[in-house]
């Protein structure tokens, strides 16, 4: 059964739609009218302009967003730098890049007063944030609410929960995300995790161009994720006068600085650099309706595009419930080798190429070039299977895809919860050859 997770009765109200611009306020008046920066805007507010692309680039890409705010958000004092915890950035040269297949087992709770930013586990990545290009892989662990705000100057946030709802409150308004939705926290957005249990998931820090949908060729205009089930966040703020702690992430360092108030201050707002959520239970999922198992770029959710066509920075790619059908067809995954890199984690149920071992919560990396594909188990039962529709219902497995080869932290590397032995799932593929 697909199903939309039930929202609360506080959820908070959403606009629609996939980097529209949309025109919110939280009192109304707050927005000036007819233009952006007059010279008394209403309520005694401050304009701020967040360019988020360059001034000059072209419609298309150019993203920018105007915030009406209490407290101007120059006035803060320097920032100092502060421990990175668990945090690490590209270039990433802890250690040697690895060819072999990886897999870990869900992080280990998290220890008793963590919070979301304190709960970030860095995987790896490549690139850097200092030459725009390239991406790292968290994944995190955490049992208390942020009180501190924090900010990434590196790149865009794409939070997958796995265990618990998280509550994020940004500049720009709030979202509520359960497990089954994403949610993306744009470059240089100020914002604050609250949840009411234990969280875990997964995050993709992109240094690249930002996520977008992808285009869908013959697929026609309709289909994948549709534009207007992306929800972004109507204005909301705090108005706290008090001290509050902004932690930045700036070059792959933390920094800190006390605020006398709270930044998440913003009355009204109009542009196209906002945070969104998106349930993933709304992604039309499309297939082979013949033969063969497709390519998985027809489940790209969003897509980080370089400047070479059709070439990914990151493809946020999502394994959802759907029917099996092919005729004559090996319908799992194939044995591949790719030179694209390939992390995938999953939220909940089994996942179709690994009958077992690749658990809610854990990972794998699957590096540039490296063979993977179906388990012995699998591969021997799909061989075997009676090829009647097939619905699979209970998964829900997604994949950060790369373009350049993935390089692990030493944490990563020597964490407690990477499986020793993984390389076994393929022993058993016996020999079949029959001349
Ligand atoms: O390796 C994986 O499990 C991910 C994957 C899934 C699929 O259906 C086809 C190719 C591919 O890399
Ligand atoms: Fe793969």
């Amino acid at each position: 059964m697909t199903t939309s997770s039930p929202e609360t009765p506080d959820s908070p109200d959403y606009l629609r739609g996939f980097g529209n611009h949309h025109v919110t306020e939280a009192i109304p008046g707050a927005l000036p009218q007819g233009r952006n920066s007059p010279q008394r805007p209403p309520l005694g507010l401050y304009a701020e302009q967040l360019s988020a692309t360059a001034f000059t680039q072209p419609r298309a890409a150019n993203r920018r967003t105007w915030a009406y705010r209490i407290r101007p958000s120059a006035a803060h004092p320097a920032f100092i730098r502060i421990p990175n915890g668990r945090l690490r950035t590209g270039p990433f040269n802890e250690i040697e890049p690895d060819p072999n297949r990886i897999r870990w087992d869900a992080m280990p709770p998290a220890t008793p007063g963590t919070d979301f930013v304190a709960g970030l586990f860095t995987v790896g990545g490549h690139g850097s944030p200092l030459t725009g290009m390239g991406m790292a892989i968290h994944t995190y662990a955490a049992d208390t609410s942020m009180t501190d705000v924090f900010v990434n100057a590196d790149g865009e946030l794409l939070i997958v929960p796995e265990q618990g709802r998280l509550r994020v409150l940004t500049e720009l308004g709030r979202l509520d995300v359960p497990p089954g939705q994403i949610c993306l926290i744009p470059r240089g957005l100020r914002f604050r995790v609250e949840h009411d249990e234990a969280v875990r998931g997964y995050v993709c820090e992109n240094y690249g161009a930002a996520l977008a949908l992808p285009e869908r060729g013959p697929i026609g205009a309709n289909g994948l994720a549709a534009e207007r089930d992306f929800r972004v966040p109507v204005a909301w703020f705090e108005d706290r006068e008090e001290p509050v702690r902004v932690v930045q992430k700036f070059g792959g360092n933390l920094w800190a600085a006390d605020y006398d108030h709270s930044p998440l201050d913003v009355v009204a707002w109009h542009g196209n650099h906002a945070p969104y959520v998106y349930d993933l239970a709304d992604f039309q999922v499309l297939g082979s309706i013949s033969f063969d198992h497709p390519d998985p770029s027809l489940f790209t959710v969003l897509t980080s595009q370089t400047p070479v066509p059709g070439l990914a920075n990151v493809d946020f790619v999502v394994f959802a419930p759907r029917w099996l059908v092919g005729e004559d067809t090996f319908r799992p995954p194939w044995f591949h080798r790719n030179v694209m890199a390939e992390y995938m984690g999953l939220i909940r149920g089994v996942y179709d190429a690994k009958a077992e071992g690749f658990v809610p919560g854990g990972a794998s990396l699957h590096n540039t070039w490296a063979s993977h594909g179906p388990d012995a188990a699998t591969h021997r039962g799909a061989s075997a299977a009676e090829l009647v529709p097939q619905k699979l219902d209970d998964t829900l497995a997604f994949m950060f895809e790369t373009n350049l080869p993935i390089t692990l932290t030493a944490q990563a590397w020597t964490a407690d919860h990477r499986q020793p032995d993984y390389d076994a799932v393929w022993s058993g593929l016996g020999r079949e050859f029959r001349a």
